[in-house]
């Protein structure tokens, strides 16, 4: 590309976009940033349950737990909330952090503790997280896990004496036993039915440290940071409609790009591993031609997928071999593709998997002269005005490409909200441009990228797509 249309190429894009001081043209918004939910709740109210819950029901995106547990178990002042805001603020970044492990019977942290990556979700768990407003700045959702006492204090007491391994004596050296002052507590609460499994000791023991210690924190602390969450859930890992609530919102949530709310015309598709997994091998610069096109392949069947369920339907109403009615709908028929070559033509063959006998056109655009983008050829169906379109290209960059091979179907008398433009990648960049420029168009990609380099190519990106599919790069 010369100097000259380069320089009007960046032209165009520095009109819609933000320049840095080195001169490279930055994306518009930041890149992704993990969602973080904060899980609070009394001691023992059922946090980690709900936790596993969302962990487990999530099973398709990256997720990491990461406990207050720990830092110090009882007050605010004794958490090193210093601490927790730089982890946080590292795997917000995109870095790996080590949490200290927390020895529940010596109340130390010990050894080097274990390693947290960075991820999608970040789940921060402990009685105390909504308490300090920078932390709870950190979330984009706030749980509260709301069981009654009594039954946290059974589920207490149960934890520490099986799972943690607790010392009686300890305890008893702790909390200086009083025996007075036990029958006080014991008649204060309202445990008598629960105790009694235990040894004769137990109850004393567990009932003065709930009583002296880790009921009032939960009055003075814990209870009054309820009020800053979005969400209670009532009896806990037990409240199974909650979870499914809170796992819909989630999801709603992951699967919108900031893009896709300034533009409600562009579509991600949902992403999972299956697509991460192929776009791993897509972008990776030493996978084979061969790799490269069967994955391709398989991210282009996806993405004509999900464009096809944007054509508009109409409903039909059938009868099913067992003679009920099945309340169905009938495709949109009149429709074609277009596909932008070269690239665009690697995409034609699973659109013909979809549309059995769809006609498709092809568009030219050559890479030099007129504003970076020149048509040379095209060759569309008679009628296209009629139907809805198709328009075939893995990769939006500048947009310019795009722009052309738009505006001459507009001056085929296509109506702009029939144009579906389906791609594999897209930068923010092509699709500011797209949309301002055709805001009635839908743009369906499986994946938004970072950035533009100097030479425009899509950051992170995947290459020369074409180069890469047809086999034609060194
Ligand atoms: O948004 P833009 O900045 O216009 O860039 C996107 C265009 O670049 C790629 O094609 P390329 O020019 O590499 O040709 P090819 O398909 O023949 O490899 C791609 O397939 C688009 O058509």
């Amino acid at each position: 590309m010369d100097s000259e249309t380069l320089s009007t190429l960046n032209n165009n894009i520095k009109n819609h976009l933000p320049v840095q001081s080195n001169g490279l043209i930055s994306a518009p918004d930041p890149p992704k940033q993990p969602f973080v939910i904060g899980v609070a709740g009394g001691t023992a109210s059922g946090k980690t349950t709900v936790c596993n819950m969302i962990i487990s029901q999530l099973h398709d995106q990256r997720v990491v737990l990461v406990n207050q547990v720990w830092n110090c178990v009882r007050f605010p002042d004794a958490f090193n909330t210093e601490l927790l805001l730089s982890c946080m603020e590292k795997l917000k970044n995109g870095r790996a952090v080590n949490i200290p492990n927390y020895d529940f019977q010596t109340h130390k942290r010990i050894g080097p503790g274990w390693k947290v990556n960075p991820s999608d979700i970040i789940i921060l768990e402990g009685i105390l997280v909504l308490h300090d407003p920078r932390v709870r700045d950190l979330m984009n959702m706030k749980i509260f896990v709301d069981t009654d006492s009594d039954l946290r204090l059974a589920r207490r007491i149960q934890r520490d004496t099986v799972e943690r391994g607790r010392n009686i004596q300890n305890v008893l050296d702790q909390f200086q036993l009083n025996i007075d002052k036990y029958f006080q507590l014991w008649n204060s609460t309202n445990l008598s039915n629960m105790v009694f499994r235990y040894s004769s000791f137990q109850p004393v023991i567990y009932n003065l440290q709930y009583a002296r210690s880790v009921k009032p924190s939960f009055e003075e602390f814990i209870l009054p940071s309820k009020k800053y969450a979005d969400v209670i859930i009532p009896r806990g890992g037990d409240n199974d409609v909650a979870i499914d609530l809170i796992i819909q919102h989630i999801r709603a949530k992951l699967g919108q790009h900031h893009l896709c709310k300034i533009y409600p015309n562009v579509s991600v598709i949902h992403s999972t591993f299956q697509m991460r997994g192929m776009h791993t091998l897509v972008r990776d610069v030493k996978t084979t031609k061969h790799d490269f096109v069967f994955y391709a392949d398989r991210l282009i069947r996806l993405v004509v997928e999900h464009g096809l369920g944007h054509l508009p339907f109409t409903e039909k109403q059938i009868t099913t071999p067992t003679g009920s009615i099945y309340p169905g709908v009938v495709f949109c028929k009149r429709l074609c593709g277009v596909s932008v070559i070269r690239s665009g033509e690697s995409m034609e063959n699973a659109l013909r998997a979809c549309c059995k006998g769809i006609k498709i056109g092809k568009i030219l655009i050559h890479g030099e002269g007129n504003n970076g983008r020149q048509l040379i050829y095209e060759k569309l169906p008679a009628d296209i005005s009629s139907r809805h379109v198709l328009l075939l290209d893995p990769v939006l960059a500048s947009g310019n490409s795009a722009v052309k091979a738009i505006n001459l179907l507009l001056s085929k008398g296509v109506v702009e909200s029939n144009i579906i433009f389906l791609n594999l990648i897209a930068a923010p960049q092509g699709i500011h441009v797209v949309c301002k420029k055709f805001p009635k168009l839908k743009i369906v990609t499986s994946e938004i990228d970072v950035t533009l380099d100097e030479d425009l190519s899509v950051i992170p990106g995947m290459g020369e797509f074409g180069d890469r599919y047809f086999g034609t790069n060194n």
